[in-house]
């Protein structure tokens, strides 16, 4: 497949990408030149291990599409080669205005076009491309996140993953869409440069050499800087958890007019004022480190004016030839030195997102198919898992070591006490969380970690805090299946029949547990996972619940496992098994009543 340069056709090659492999990120390094693709692959691996941020980004963007990105550098270089041209030519004028022809009124209408031309060609390119990498990012870091462990990504937390999402891709792409127009800047610089030694060598090495004592001036400057945007980074994950907790806290937060305030002026408004601060001061140096890079260039020329016909021979016509060519080189090197404080931002976002573990080597990533298969038996020998807290040392709740089997065509209960252990028990048996030790075995195959995924296929789960997509996606419901489901959970009014829309928002606790057990119930996986489902049905529903819906799961050889504390409804189970502080404490078999 080749990489297309227009961002419609490189979101759809994405789109077909992630559709043929959900979790394969070699879906996605597939839509490289074939030629450069295991190069960068290998060079992108160095350099997360090598911490090389600037090559990063250039590798990202290559990825995006080289094509676009040598085009516009091409264009954008012979763009200011002409702009060049057109210096070049009023300096001639200057010296030949005793000899007017046509010639030079010629060239210069030739130049104003070719600027014009190159340079509205170079730009509509750059916007493509700064759009199609954006989108590739976007869409890598979303198949990272969803290929990364669920506990790994618990740890990490919602906050830091959204700010890394909307923040942290907005800056590495800006960076990246300027690149190759700094690029062409630096083309032209050099030529200008080239042009300047042309005129006379002596003075353009003392150019370069003030040049260089500017830049690194200005680089200093930019490290200094550097330091409170990192801290400022780090201070705006604690804003974005600050500003969800509010979003989601704001009932709490209106029934008590005390905690309102004390939320925003003990919690918000410290993390927030950090924040700013460290912006500001990084901001301040870089804008003075910029300022300084700029006038370094009139000082130069205030020199060349003042001071170097004082040393050196020089005519007028060199003169005139130098400031020009140097008041033009300003635009360039504004470009070069405008672009080093995105970069440097650019750089701090990438560093955080491979310090959350999400620029993960492409190979890690496991490809997994999406077909699912029966089973004979569903086992976990000796299965133990241990929560860790990052801020203290001592050890988390641990579960286990438990053994439990899932037969096709059972009900098995999961009972206990709050925190026993039963939630944990259930994401181990759905492949959510991998278990610290002990075996999965379906069919007595043990699942390594490479067949976790495909294992994951086999259950359709409605966890407590599960979430509910507007759609019906990633299943083809039948239509019969779908109005009898409705019917039987009582919802046929907050599902669109036509597209499969779901009316997600304006719904009742309960309301949501049943279209969210809508949605498992036509996934039609082997086996049903459910998490105090019916805790927030009604006395009616509940009875559905266990009389009608579990018995009808079960036919046809599916299993239904859930988690409740309906001990009235425990006649419904086939078996029933119960936790005590993260063990089994006793287990009973018990036929279904009629
Ligand atoms: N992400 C986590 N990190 C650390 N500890 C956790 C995490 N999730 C749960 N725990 C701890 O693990 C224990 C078991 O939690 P779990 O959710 O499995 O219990 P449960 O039996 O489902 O409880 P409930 O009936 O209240 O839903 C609890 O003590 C809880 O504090």
């Amino acid at each position: 497949m080749s990489p297309s340069l227009t961002f419609a056709n490189c979101y759809w090659d994405l789109r077909l990408a992630l559709l043929h492999h959900p979790f394969g990120l070699s879906s996605l390094f597939s839509l490289l030149p074939h030629k450069t693709e295991p190069f960068i692959e290998t060079y992108e691996r160095h350099c997360s291990h090598e911490g090389s941020v600037a090559m990063n980004l250039f590798f990202l963007m290559l990825r995006s599409s080289w094509k676009a990105s040598l085009a516009s550098i091409v264009l954008g270089g012979a763009s200011g080669l002409a702009t060049l041209g057109l210096i070049t030519l009023i300096h001639r004028s200057f010296s030949t205005q005793n000899t007017p022809s046509a010639v030079l009124p010629t060239l210069f209408i030739a130049a104003c076009v070719s600027v014009l031309v190159l340079q509205v060609l170079s730009k509509c390119i750059l916007t493509r491309l700064s759009q199609s990498t954006a989108a590739r990012l976007q869409f890598e870091l979303c198949n990272r996140i969803m290929a990364a462990p669920l506990p790994d990504l618990e740890q990490v937390g919602p906050h830091r993953l959204l700010g890394m999402l909307q923040g942290d891709v907005g800056a590495i792409t800006g960076a990246l869409s300027n690149f190759p127009s700094v690029c062409a800047s630096a083309m032209v610089l050099i030529s200008g440069i080239g042009y300047l030694a042309s005129l006379s060598f002596p003075l353009a090495i003392c150019t370069v050499l003030m040049g260089s004592l500017a830049i690194a001036s200005y680089l200093t400057g930019l490290h200094w800087a550097n330091y409170h945007l990192r801290q400022a980074r780090e201070d705006r994950d604690e804003v974005s958890k600050q500003l969800q907790a509010m979003v989601f806290g704001i009932k709490e937060l209106k029934a008590n007019n005390r905690r309102c305030v004390e939320f925003i002026y003990d919690v918000l408004l410290p993390a927030d004022t950090s924040m700013r601060e460290r912006l500001i001061k990084g901001t301040d140096i870089l804008g003075g480190a910029h300022t300084w890079g700029r006038l370094s260039l009139f000082i130069g020329i205030g020199l060349l004016l003042f001071v170097w016909p004082r040393l050196w021979t020089v005519t007028p016509e060199t003169l005139m030839g130098y400031t020009l060519t140097i008041l033009y080189l300003t635009s360039p090197l504004d470009s070069i030195l405008g672009w080093l404080p995105a970069l440097n931002r650019a750089a701090i976002s990438l560093q955080k997102i491979n310090a959350l573990g999400l620029m993960i080597d492409p190979a890690l990533a496991p490809p997994v198919a999406s077909t699912e298969t029966g089973f004979r038996s569903i086992s976990l020998q000796s299965v133990s898992y241990t929560y860790h807290s990052p801020n203290d040392d001592e050890e988390g709740f641990h579960l286990g070591p438990i053994d439990l089997q899932v037969l096709p065509g059972e009900v098995l209960f999961i009972v206990g006490g709050n925190g026993s252990g039963k939630t944990t028990l259930a994401k181990i048996l759905t492949g959510l969380y991998p278990p610290h030790s002990g075996d999965i075995l379906v069919d007595n195959q043990v699942i390594d970690e490479s067949a976790m995924g495909d294992y994951r296929q086999l259950f359709s789960s409605v966890f407590v805090e599960g979430h509910l997509f507007d759609r019906l996606m990633g299943i083809d419901p039948n239509p019969m299946l779908l109005r009898h489901w409705t019917r039987l959970l009582g919802i046929e009014d907050k599902v669109d029949f036509e597209t499969g829309m779901l009316q997600t928002n304006k719904l009742s606790r309960g309301q949501h547990k049943r279209l969210a057990m809508l949605v498992a119930c036509l996934d039609q996986r082997p086996v049903f996972v459910f998490d105090e489902w019916a805790a927030e049905q009604d006395p009616t529903f509940k009875e559905i619940f266990y009389r009608e819906i579990v018995p009808e799961l079960t036919r046809n050889g599916r299993a239904v496992v859930a988690i409740t504390h309906d001990d009235r409804y425990f006649f419904a189970a086939d078996r029933v098994v119960k936790l005590v502080d993260g063990q089994v404490d006793r287990e009973r078999t018990q036929r279904i009543a009629a």
